[in-house]
């Protein structure tokens, strides 16, 4: 009998190297025999995926903030629920291009939404579940942004102003610090060469601290 999976969540501002460094770890993790699934958020199911577009969509309606934020909740719930507990329990692993910190960091840290109202409806969607290990890519915004714009049209998001991000950035080394055993910082503006040789020790480290229960 197999023992619940890990949850792995990667987070970082915008630009920071996600996407090829989510792919970087899946690849490490998969190579190291762990039986993993990979999905994103907001999304990862069809509803959810239908809700993400809504929230990336530029549109000349100003969206509310508490709109958004629960739209953000509505999709994580329905992902939760249908994709990510299943697979725990069936003792896969599960690698998350952002979860509930996005939240902290960019409805509370960019909107300025009150972190006891996230901290409210985190318990309310998810109960007790948090991830194990969190992956923040950090880098400063203007590395960040530059990348981001060199890759063509902006979303709703990255079309905010530096002042959002430097917001942003700066709510997420907040919860690393205070979470410190969960998450590991990686300094993003490093070569992807750096990036990566840190990533596999962290990849390493999580098959060593939680071996595969067969
Ligand atoms: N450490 C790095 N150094 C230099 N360029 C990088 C690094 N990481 C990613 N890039 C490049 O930056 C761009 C954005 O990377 P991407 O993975 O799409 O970022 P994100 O998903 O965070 O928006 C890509 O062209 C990628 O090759
Ligand atoms: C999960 C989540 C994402 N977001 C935002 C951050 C991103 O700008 C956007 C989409 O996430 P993502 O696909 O990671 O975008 P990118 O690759 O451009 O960084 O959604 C929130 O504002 N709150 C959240 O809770």
């Amino acid at each position: 009998m197999k023992g619940r999976g890990l949850f792995i969540t990667v987070e970082g501002g915008e630009g920071v190297g996600k996407s090829t460094n989510l792919a970087f770890i899946e690849d490490t993790l998969r190579a190291r025999g762990i039986d993993l699934l990979v999905s994103r958020e907001p999304g990862g199911t069809p509803l959810a995926e239908s809700i993400r577009e809504l929230l990336l969509a530029p549109r000349e309606e100003l969206v509310d903030v508490t709109a958004e934020l629960l739209l953000m909740f509505a999709a994580r719930s329905q992902h939760l629920n249908t994709v990510i507990l299943p697979a725990l329990s069936r003792g896969q692993w599960v690698l998350c291009d952002r979860f509930t910190d996005a939240t902290y960091a960019y409805q509370c840290g960019g909107r300025g939404v009150s972190t006891s109202l996230v901290r409210q409806l985190e318990d309310l969607v998810q109960g007790a579940l948090r991830p194990d290990c969190t992956v923040l890519l950090d880098a400063p915004v203007s590395t960040g942004m530059a990348r981001a714009q060199a890759r063509g049209d902006l979303d709703r998001f990255e079309q905010e102003d530096l002042e959002f991000f430097e917001r942003v950035r700066s709510a997420y080394l907040t919860m690393a610090r205070e979470s410190s055993g969960r998450y590991r910082v990686i300094d993003a503006s490093a070569s992807l060469e750096q990036v990566q040789i840190a990533l596999a020790q962290v990849c390493d480290d999580l098959v060593a601290c939680y071996p595969v229960r067969q």
